[in-house]
């Protein structure tokens, strides 16, 4: 992939993960504006120079300017990546409909859907938007590990081909590979999809099953997450690629995930609020438990583990009568 001229990028969203791809945007010479909605927050990026509260520990470089004016963000900006909690997406991008030049296109690296519509992104920046060049970036990629500059791969989908390669070029780096798709719906549904089954692994750990139960869950919701995933338009390859397969397992198995965090504190006791309070920051599978499950219901899909999750979270059922459900379920064959 040959290097990308040096680009001008506004990053919309200064929480771990806009600040860390914020950082490797630098690295590879980039300028960025990093947006944020709330002036205490920027104000306390200039001050410490560094994100104390979602990213501490690392120096925000020089080429990084913090900014909570969207219009300085955009000025002269050739690109516009949008890393905001997906219950903000359309307020967001919908800001950016008066002040984009035309034609110019955003990418997201948001993993979610729609909030109250639950439709896949890219519907609600084309509602927002119009018709422009559109890119999503998904995989398995946690802000600390990127921040701190170890080996990640991530994949960069769209369905402008030359579009998926630009963004593509934006972040790959020496040691941050950025892989292109042409399967945006494949690779907004795993990025959703793989938070929820999150939780549920974290739940099952939380109640002292052992590795058996793990892997269980992890390849039965990627059968749920393929079967919601395909009913959409999404193609077999993106779920057993990284944005598939690779973000569910690491997201998983390791504790730097909020999700899993989720599920580890519910089965502790915990109640929702309780949960995310302490862990204070985005938990994306609590309101895309909640669209998954009208999604599932309207196109009429099978996904046990999901709607279990589902209800643990709002009809406050227990983690052990989830697990009593879903373990009471007839056997069946395993494909088909
Ligand atoms: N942290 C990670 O390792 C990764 C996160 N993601 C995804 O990136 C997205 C952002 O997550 P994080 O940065 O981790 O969250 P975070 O909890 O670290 O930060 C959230 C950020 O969103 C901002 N925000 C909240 N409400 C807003 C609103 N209404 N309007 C504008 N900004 C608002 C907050 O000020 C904060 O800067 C999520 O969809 C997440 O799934 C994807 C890959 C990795
Ligand atoms: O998406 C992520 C890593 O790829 C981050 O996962 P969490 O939101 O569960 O922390």
């Amino acid at each position: 992939m040959s290097e990308s001229p040096k680009a001008r990028v506004a990053l919309l969203g200064p929480g771990s993960w806009g600040t860390a791809l914020a950082i490797q945007l630098c690295r590879n010479g980039h300028q960025v504006r990093l947006w944020g909605h709330e002036a205490a927050q920027i104000e306390a990026l200039k001050r410490d120079g560094e994100n104390r509260q979602f990213l501490p520990g690392f120096r925000l470089p020089p080429t990084l300017i913090p900014t909570d004016s969207l219009d300085e963000a955009l000025a002269d900006a050739t690109d516009c990546l949008v890393v905001v909690p997906s219950h903000a997406f359309r307020s967001v991008v919908s800001a950016l409909h008066e002040r984009l030049p035309s034609g110019m296109g955003i990418a997201w690296a948001t993993k979610g859907l729609d909030s109250t519509s639950g439709q896949l992104l890219h519907t609600i920046a084309q509602e927002c938007l119009g018709d422009r060049p559109l890119a999503v970036a998904s995989g398995p990629s946690f802000a600390l590990e990127v921040a701190s500059g170890l080996p990640t791969a991530i994949t960069v989908a769209s369905a402008t081909g030359s579009f998926a390669e630009r963004i593509a070029r934006l972040l790959h780096g020496d040691r941050f590979r950025a892989y292109t798709s042409s399967d945006m719906v494949g690779v907004e549904v795993c990025g959703a999809a793989k938070n929820v089954l999150a939780i549920a692994t974290g739940i099952a750990d939380g109640l002292g099953f052992g590795a058996n139960t793990r892997a269980a869950i992890i390849t039965r919701g990627l059968a749920e997450l393929i079967r919601v995933g395909m009913a959409l338009g999404g193609r077999t390859e993106t779920f057993m690629g990284l944005a598939g397969i690779g973000d569910l397992v690491l997201t998983c198995t390791d504790n730097q995930s909020r999700n899993r965090r989720m599920g580890l504190a519910l089965a502790s006791g915990k109640g929702v609020r309780e949960a995310m309070g302490e862990i204070g920051q985005e938990v994306e599978g609590v309101v895309t438990a909640l669209a998954v499950h009208r999604l599932s219901t309207r196109l009429d899909i099978e996904m046990p583990i999901s709607e279990q999750v589902y209800r643990v979270l709002y009809e406050g059922i227990s983690p052990e009568q989830a697990t009593k459900a879903l373990l009471e379920r007839d056997p069946k064959p395993e494909f088909g």
